[in-house]
């Protein structure tokens, strides 16, 4: 019998920072938990490689598995400690001004739908817009571009191979999906998911560009790490549907950006399905997935809602057939992601007035 992961994250919820009233996985401190039988390892990550409690806290996580998940566990020895480092250089896309993160915590929420449209409506209002799509193992950006079967192709810039972005609707993008089949890196295995991610974003002609949005996988993953280790993101944006499922992954990819080792500002929430209106019943509004719960929980959390963006068949549609929603500026839903692209940059530009530009973080020992 093996123990579960859950059983192990459990026990170290109960375990709080000394001083604090968070606990070391809500300070997203525990990375690449292992379990092999009764054997469980971890890495437990600190802001300094001196910090005074690393000891504390060591003795409090063995003690907490031992009374939580199973006093026979292999526990001891089994903890690697490891210290966030801020690398302060100028990163890879040093001619890019603003990196946004586009997160969800929940798969299939609409996070690639709001990305795509996103940029879609930046470009429309002007702006010079990137997208790179980190969901290596299920990547739907070729699709809803309809750009299926764009090749991108290598050209050399000062003796270095350069992948040139495909371009669509005034958007320069990037994705796994252009060079393997999908199905292929479905099985990948994390490095080398994360390999492809690097690439893409190290080796692509970027040039000079306002906006590089990047579609990341659901959930929390090597692939967030990744990024944040790769290069400096201005912020995060998590997409979200009012449904409660749904929310509290939300929070946990909220906790995941802002806690120690990752330092990425939340920028705001998109509520995504936020109701539904049939054509035939245009005063009505139905809350299929719940009522504002992602506006509700941007205000408890302080955080700004950028949109509220109903379920209409056009986003369905403009998704599947590559065309999308905001590529018609003159529709509802046009108007409504134009609408969260200027709340995105004002927020962007308040976020570059108030705090200093984001460092990228190494993470070793
Ligand atoms: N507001 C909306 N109205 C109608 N359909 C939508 C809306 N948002 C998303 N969809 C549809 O829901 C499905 C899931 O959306 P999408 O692929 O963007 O989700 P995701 O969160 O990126 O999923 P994944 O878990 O694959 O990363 C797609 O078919 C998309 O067209």
């Amino acid at each position: 019998m093996s123990y579960t992961q859950k059983q192990v994250t459990d026990a170290l919820h109960l375990v709080k920072f000394p001083g604090s009233d968070k606990d070391i996985m809500a300070l997203d401190m525990v990375r690449n938990i292992k379990i092999e039988g009764k054997k469980i390892g971890f890495d437990l990550v600190f802001q300094k490689s001196d910090d005074p409690q690393i000891i504390t806290l060591k003795k409090l996580c063995v003690s907490a598995i031992l009374k939580f998940v199973d006093k026979e566990a292999e526990i001891k020895g089994n903890i690697k400690v490891k210290a966030v480092h801020i690398v302060d250089e100028p990163g890879v896309l040093p001619n890019v001004k603003n990196i946004i993160a586009i997160a969800s915590g929940k798969g299939g929420v609409g996070k690639s739908t709001v990305a795509t449209n996103l940029a879609v409506a930046l470009a429309n209002a002007g702006a010079k817009v990137g997208l790179i799509d980190a969901d290596i193992f299920g990547p739907s950006i070729p699709k809803m571009f309809g750009s299926e079967s764009a090749r991108p192709s290598l050209i050399k810039i000062d003796d270095k191979d350069r992948i040139e972005p495909h371009e669509k609707f005034g958007v320069k993008m990037l994705s796994i999906g252009f060079f393997v089949d999908p199905a292929q890196a479905t099985v990948w295995r994390g490095p080398m998911a994360s390999n492809a991610l690097k690439q893409l974003i190290e080796e692509g002609n970027w040039g000079d560009l306002d906006f590089v949005l990047i579609d990341l996988p659901p959930g929390t993953s090597d692939i967030h790490l990744t990024l944040v280790q790769t290069v400096p993101v201005t912020g995060a944006i998590i997409v979200s549907t009012p449904q409660e499922v749904a929310l509290a992954d939300a929070i946990k990819a909220i906790s995941m950006f802002e806690g120690a080792g990752v330092n990425v500002p939340v920028l705001g929430m998109v509520e995504n399905m936020a109701w539904f209106t049939p054509a035939e019943l245009p005063e009505n509004k139905y809350y299929i997935f719940g009522k504002d719960g992602c506006k509700k929980l941007a205000e408890e959390k302080g955080i700004d809602l950028l949109g509220q963006i109903p379920i209409v068949q056009s986003i369905r549609e403009g998704g599947d057939n590559g065309i999308p929603a905001a590529v018609n500026t003159d529709t509802v839903t046009g108007m409504a992601f134009a609408d969260l692209a200027s709340k995105l940059m004002s927020v962007v530009d308040k976020r570059n007035a108030d705090k200093d530009p984001t460092k990228r973080v190494e993470i070793t020992r």
